[in-house]
């Protein structure tokens, strides 16, 4: 049992993940096969159909080369001018025809590589949310940004115009490259030759620019994620007068982000210029031979000048391969990151946890707990207690003891290493995250509010709550009493993680929350901020109402809290020293007590532990 649990197979996963990207430094075209095929398979006909259409718009685009035989051969120095009509004909409807098909094609293709855009964000995004937390501490906000955002958007070139452009390019080029052959091998065979050698330069200068591009969307995701932060740490970096020095640390991951780009710059002209040489090189070759084999009777002025006109649709699906393969290359290389994310490992999908909780008390067991985030660096030991349902366990303890580790382990955001966590008997190792999440409701510190109306933040535990539940949860969290005074009520705005609100009225929306989601087990955080009496008294009614029959976890620095609890943990260095309630450890006049009467003295219903607020010892 205790092998397959997640909290090994979270530091597993680490590991596999660090292994992969090491396994991985560049994308090769058959690794990502399998997306490409997977991404694919729901639109081949719509592929088909574009091939379908590439090739007539080719075979079309070939009509006016050739006609240049007909028409310098008979009609300019033969003066057959019977076959004027038919020539210029061909020409026309040729051309009309290239026109509807490259329209055609740039619509179907555009529509379905955005289609595929939006698929794939949603993807990633729902693949992203059911990550679990470990991946979330070792990724920063920005870069996940970018993978959902940025990465996808490079793959409408392998939906979209790209690849249909790349098979159609290729094919325009063997079709003129047949016909060239059969009006002269020699000069065929030399310009063959010549254009061997442009087309191996160019695949070197792919495999030049590929870690560029890859470079590039790291330096981007670093760039957009630090920015992110210190826009939304703003009053922190006014407080500390710290904008010169965002603004440096801004303007250094920009200046890296120039470099690569014309790093990229440099290698995209130097093909452009080779191109360009090639170009001059292979003409002067087909002028010189062309001449010679004029002289010498075997090639008509016609058929050099439609030779001419072959070997630049040759050539020019050739260069455009360059542009083509480059953007193939980002696609790819954003495609390989994406395949990184979407390969994490589920929460859920975990095999060990196949167990789903249907309604639960909310018995909670740490039996003889060992926990670490990093190997060796052991963080809770040989934690061992019980919480009976519709009781109250409040920690305390100093800074960095391991309240929230203890926390996290009953939310299972992490899994014990040694011994386990039960709920009603249950270990949550092998539980199905996603039944036993909806039975918990998690009133944290920091509130966590969107940018959206009270409302919204309120029902967001509840999106199917009806109108009379919302509004009973905002009346027992008193929302109602400063939501109503509002213009806009329970529309209004709460701003971006809800500055326009106060911190108590946060908190009490916070409370509604929870309230709403009627959990069975109950995390609080609660806030070391004084309040005034008068929120203190109100958060603290909704708080009473909200732990009411449910079992209830909370980093306590109420002492009203406390002294209701049913059990207090004293947490040192990762261990439970004391344990029991308020009355007991008091009596004790062990670490509860003195950690109490240290900081009565400075607040009168604050409890901090050393380390947290602005305390004095005394
Ligand atoms: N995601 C993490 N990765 C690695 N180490 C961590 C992580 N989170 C916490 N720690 C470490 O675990 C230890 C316990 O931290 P924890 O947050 O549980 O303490 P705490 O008692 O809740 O502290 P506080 O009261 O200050 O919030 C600390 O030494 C901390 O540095």
């Amino acid at each position: 049992m205790g092998a397959e649990k997640p909290a090994r197979g979270g530091n597993i996963q680490r590991a596999a993940a660090a292994e992969l990207s090491l396994k991985r430094p560049k994308p090769k075209f058959r690794d990502v096969w399998p997306e490409i095929k997977e991404l694919v398979k729901p639109r081949k006909w719509l592929l088909v159909g574009s091939f379908c259409l590439m090739l007539v718009n080719r075979a079309c685009s070939l009509v006016l080369p050739a006609s240049f035989k007909p028409l310098t051969d008979e009609v300019f120095i033969k003066h057959h001018m019977a076959i004027l009509p038919e020539v210029v004909g061909a020409v026309l409807l040729a051309t009309i025809l290239q026109g509807i098909t490259s329209y055609s094609l740039t619509q179907l293709l555009s529509t379905a590589g955005q289609r595929l855009i939006a698929e794939l964000r949603t993807k990633v995004q729902a693949h992203v949310g059911r990550l679990p937390v470990s991946y979330y501490d070792e990724n920063r906000t920005g870069a996940l940004v970018a993978r959902i955002m940025s990465d996808v958007e490079g793959v409408r070139n392998i939906i979209g115009t790209g690849i249909v452009d790349f098979v159609g390019g290729v094919l325009t080029a063997i079709l003129a490259f047949a016909y060239l052959l059969m009006q002269s091998v020699p000069m065929t065979i030399v310009t063959g030759v010549i254009m061997t050698i442009f087309a191996l330069l160019v695949q070197r200068a792919f495999k030049t620019i590929r870690p560029i591009f890859r470079e590039r969307a790291k330096l981007n995701a670093e760039v957009t994620g630090r920015l992110t932060e210190s826009l939304g740490g703003v009053r922190v970096v006014k407080g500390y007068h710290a904008e010169e020095s965002e603004s440096r640390v801004f303007a250094g991951g920009v200046e890296k982000l120039l470099n690569n780009v014309i790093s990229s710059l440099t290698a995209q002209s130097l093909m452009t210029l080779s191109s360009t040489v090639i170009m001059g090189v292979v003409g002067a070759v087909v002028m010189w031979m062309g001449a010679h084999a004029n002289a010498a009777g075997k090639l008509t002025p016609g058929g050099y000048f439609s030779y001419v006109m072959f070997l630049a649709f040759m050539t020019a699906p050739l260069i455009q391969l360059v542009n083509i393969g480059t953007q193939l290359t980002e696609a790819m290389a954003g495609l390989d990151r994406t395949r990184e994310v979407l390969s994490e490992i589920e929460e859920d999908a975990n095999a060990a946890q196949h167990h789903a909780l249907g309604p639960i008390v909310g018995e909670v067991k740490f039996n003889h707990v060992n926990f670490s985030y990093v190997d060796d660096k052991p963080v809770l030991h040989d934690i061992n207690f019980e919480s009976k349902p519709g009781t109250v366990t409040a920690l305390v303890g100093s800074s960095g003891s391991g309240k929230s580790t203890i926390i996290s382990l009953v939310c299972g955001f992490h899994f014990a290493n040694e011994g386990s966590v039960t709920v009603d008997g249950h270990d949550l190792a092998t539980v199905k995250l996603s039944s036993y999440r909806g039975q918990l409701g998690v009133v944290l510190q920091e509130t966590f509010l969107f940018d959206g109306t009270i409302r919204e933040n309120v029902v967001f535990s509840r999106p199917d709550a009806t109108e009379e539940q919302f509004l009973e949860a905002c009346r027992i969290a008193r929302v109602d009493e400063f939501a109503e005074r509002f213009e806009d009520g329970y529309q209004t705005i709460v701003g971006e993680r809800g500055v326009k609100l106060s911190g108590g009225q946060r908190q009490r929306l916070s409370i509604a929350r929870a309230i709403l989601a009627d959990p069975r087990i109950l995390i609080l955080d609660e806030a070391t901020s004084s309040l005034d009496s008068e929120s203190e008294a109100m958060i603290q009614q909704g708080l009473n109402y909200l732990m009411r029959g449910r079992t209830t976890f909370v980093i306590a620095h109420r002492l009203s809290t406390i002294r209701k609890a049913d059990q207090i943990l004293v947490v040192e260095q990762g261990r439970i020293v004391e344990r029991g309630t308020h009355d007991e450890l008091f009596a004790m006049q062990g670490r509860y007590y003195d950690l109490y009467t240290r900081q009565h003295g400075l607040e009168t219903n604050l409890f901090l532990a050393p380390g947290e607020g602005d305390t004095v010892t005394a």
